[in-house]
């Protein structure tokens, strides 16, 4: 078999891996991408040197970039797995490893949808995938080999971390790793209007937010690096930081991030009840 892999829908999440994948060396020529719009398809192709085949043009899509792919990865929105699974289900091969990169889909969803037999892994990645510094889930359907899915992880490292987890801990960690670069965006955010506020320029204001959060995420990488210890070295005893932490946890804020995550793990949940 060849090794192509099919990125079947190719928005936020997918384009991300696919970024991954290539900046790690993957041949662009063994990579196609689906989109719906044909604008989309152009400014992935030109942006990535890669197939891109858009539903617009081109009804059968999703079955022609199936055709001869070792792994497709299924990137578009929950409510819309299923039907995906089952409009590529006559254009897979039997050893073709469909992997879904969808919130809240269960691995019995999309085995249902799919030809019985065929092996299928649920992931849950997050986008610095990107930068190869994602944090992907893989949890291995019934009819997955150990040599899928070992295919699957060398395919995936490229993306980042990749972490092996029991379907039933995929919605906890997607309401951490998963959704949690929009937290950490969103601190940025905030950091950016509480400098104006103090009467920073705008611009500066979020220019040196988003170096410390990057600054700050490139600490987090170092091996080892323990969040806790470098808070404290940052926060002098009686100094500013202090005051700063005191307000944090007087107003609450590791209880409502708690609460975010829970909400995200139960919307996961609610999800997969909706679509079942
Ligand atoms: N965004 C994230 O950070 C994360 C997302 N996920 C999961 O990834 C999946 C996609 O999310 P996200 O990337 O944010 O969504 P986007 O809306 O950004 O991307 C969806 C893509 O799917 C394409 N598409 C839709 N229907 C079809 C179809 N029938 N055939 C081919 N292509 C199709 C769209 O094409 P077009 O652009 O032409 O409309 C679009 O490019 C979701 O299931 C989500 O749960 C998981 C982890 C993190
Ligand atoms: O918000 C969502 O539903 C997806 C899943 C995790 C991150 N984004």
């Amino acid at each position: 078999m060849s090794n192509r892999i099919a990125f079947l829908g190719c928005g936020s999440m997918n384009e991300a891996i696919l970024g991954g994948l290539l900046a790690a060396g993957t041949d662009p020529s063994d990579v196609v991408a689906t989109v719906r719009r044909a604008e989309r398809a152009a400014e992935l192709a030109e942006r990535h040197h890669v197939m891109t085949i858009a539903g617009a043009e081109e009804p059968d899509n999703n079955k022609l970039a199936t055709k001869g792919a070792s792994v497709v990865i299924l990137g578009v929105k929950p409510v819309g797995i299923a039907d995906l699974a089952r409009e590529i289900s006559p254009s897979l091969a039997k050893n073709t490893i469909v992997m879904s990169v969808a919130a809240a889909v269960s691995i019995a969803q999309l085995e249902a949808a799919l030809p019985a037999g065929q092996p299928v892994i649920r992931t849950m990645p997050n986008t610095p995938a990107k930068l190869g510094r994602g944090v992907v889930s893989v949890s291995p359907g019934t009819n997955c080999t150990p040599e899928q899915l070992q295919l699957a992880k060398d395919i995936l490292a490229a993306a980042g971390t990749v972490v092996e987890i029991p379907e039933e801990q995929v919605d906890a960690l997607s309401a951490i790793s998963g959704s949690g670069p929009a937290y950490v965006f969103y601190l940025a955010e905030a950091m950016a209007a509480a400098g104006v506020e103090l009467g920073l320029d705008p611009e500066l204001s979020l220019m040196i937010s988003r170096e410390t959060v990057a600054g700050a995420g490139f600490m987090l990488a170092e091996p080892g690096a323990d969040p806790t210890a470098l808070r404290i070295a940052v926060t002098s005893p009686n100094g500013t930081t202090e005051r700063a932490i005191a307000a944090f946890n007087d107003g609450g804020i590791p209880a409502i991030i708690a609460d975010g995550a829970r909400a995200a793990a139960a919307r996961a949940a609610e999800i997969t009840q909706q679509l079942a």
